[in-house]
């Protein structure tokens, strides 16, 4: 067997498999790809630069991509994006800022909700929908199972069968290992699945159990770096024990962020609700007087885990919209400067004559 065929590779790629690579990281400007022996840090070639015309055409992780390999370095250059059989497009709501491509060449798309705070319906719902936009088949995984009694477990699933007609849906515990039998039945072999679901709900938790380590680190041990992203030495794409490939990205999640501050209503609706009781509408629940959050965590109403996921949720989501705006800004700049520009040279011309 080739090597190439165990990151997923098909029949209908049109190119010679010694120059075919799959990207596993996107990093700033440069790509970590794979060719199932060695990995190597690709960049794009200038041809491809000049060519490239929309966001949509740079590459994502699960991208097959023709490449020119320098073996003895393992340094790679990319000349093409092989066509996608799937792709996950980030459509940003109400900016200038353009669709891009969070990760493509899925076959199966873990739609991942814990079974006690996060549980919403009409979040899977949409889930859904964009994974079948994607081109990709949906699959509902709801952890934490082991924190429900099972008529929970049995309440929460049907609530989920209603939006969720004719997808399996499966309840796991990633701490007992619970479900992962039925788990493992939709990993195959050779066959891309990725991990969608909002911050908390236990995907680095789930990565680290189907293989039996850490490879991903959780929330509890994650360092944001001093700019407040998130340091991004973790991979995102694996082979599983069982052959099975597993996209895991932080864009994945920022699907749910690129929503906006509605996010922060749906996924945390218990901590907003304290939030509005507080003394101050811009209480910061640190040590303001009549913080009704500090209350409920001194009370044990509200459990510390559960308050830092919400801040680091917020954190994200500040951090998401500074971008946006300094893009936006960016654009706008740009737009005046070529406006400037062609008006200036209408007026030389109008001189000359
Ligand atoms: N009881 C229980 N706790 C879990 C389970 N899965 C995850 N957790 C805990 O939930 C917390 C969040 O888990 P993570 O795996 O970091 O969640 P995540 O979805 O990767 O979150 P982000 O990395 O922020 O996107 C951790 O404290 C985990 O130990 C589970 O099945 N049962
Ligand atoms: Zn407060």
């Amino acid at each position: 067997m080739d090597y190439i065929e165990k990151l997923g590779w098909d029949d209908s790629i049109q190119i010679e498999k010694e120059n075919a690579a799959r990207v596993i990281t996107v990093q700033k400007n440069s790509y970590r790809i794979a060719d199932g022996v060695e990995e190597y840090l690709a960049h794009l070639s200038g041809k491809f630069l000049n060519q490239a015309m929309t966001s949509l055409d740079f590459p994502a992780v699960g991208d097959w991509v023709e490449v020119q390999k320098l073996q003895d370095e393992q340094k790679a250059v990319i000349k093409q994006v092989l066509p996608r059989k799937s792709q996950f497009v980030r459509q940003a709501a109400g900016t200038r800022t353009d669709a891009q491509i969070v990760a493509s060449n899925i076959d199966t798309v873990f739609i991942v909700n814990s079974l006690n705070y996060d549980l919403n319906v009409r979040r899977i719902e949409r889930y859904i929908l964009s994974t079948y936009e994607s081109g990709a088949v949906p699959v509902v995984v709801l952890t934490k199972k082991d924190e429900c009694t099972s008529d929970e477990v049995e309440k929460a699933i049907s609530q989920v069968e209603e939006v969720a007609i004719g997808v399996p849906i499966i309840a796991v515990s990633n701490i007992t290992g619970d479900g992962f039998d039925e788990l493992n039945g939709h990993l195959l072999p050779e066959k891309t699945v990725a991990l969608l679901g909002s911050s908390g709900v236990g995907k680095s938790t789930m990565v680290n159990t189907l293989f039996d380590k850490k490879v991903q680190e959780t929330k509890d041990i994650r360092e944001d770096d001093s700019r407040g992203r998130h340091t991004t030495t973790h991979r995102e794409m694996f082979i599983l024990p069982n052959g099975a490939l597993l996209i895991d990205t932080p864009g994945m999640r920022e699907l749910q962020l690129w929503e906006g501050e509605s996010a922060m209503d749906t996924a945390f609706q218990d901590v907003e609700s304290l939030a509005e009781q507080c003394r101050f509408t811009d209480c910061g629940h640190d040590s303001e007087p009549g913080c009704r959050v500090n209350q409920a965590l001194v009370d044990g109403e509200l459990s510390e885990e559960r308050f830092k996921s919400y801040l680091k949720l917020q954190r994200e989501l500040a951090y998401e919209k500074r971008r946006q705006d300094q893009k936006a800004k960016l654009e706008e700049k740009n737009k005046w400067k070529k406006v400037s520009k062609s008006l200036k040279s209408k007026y030389k011309k109008r001189n000359v004559r």
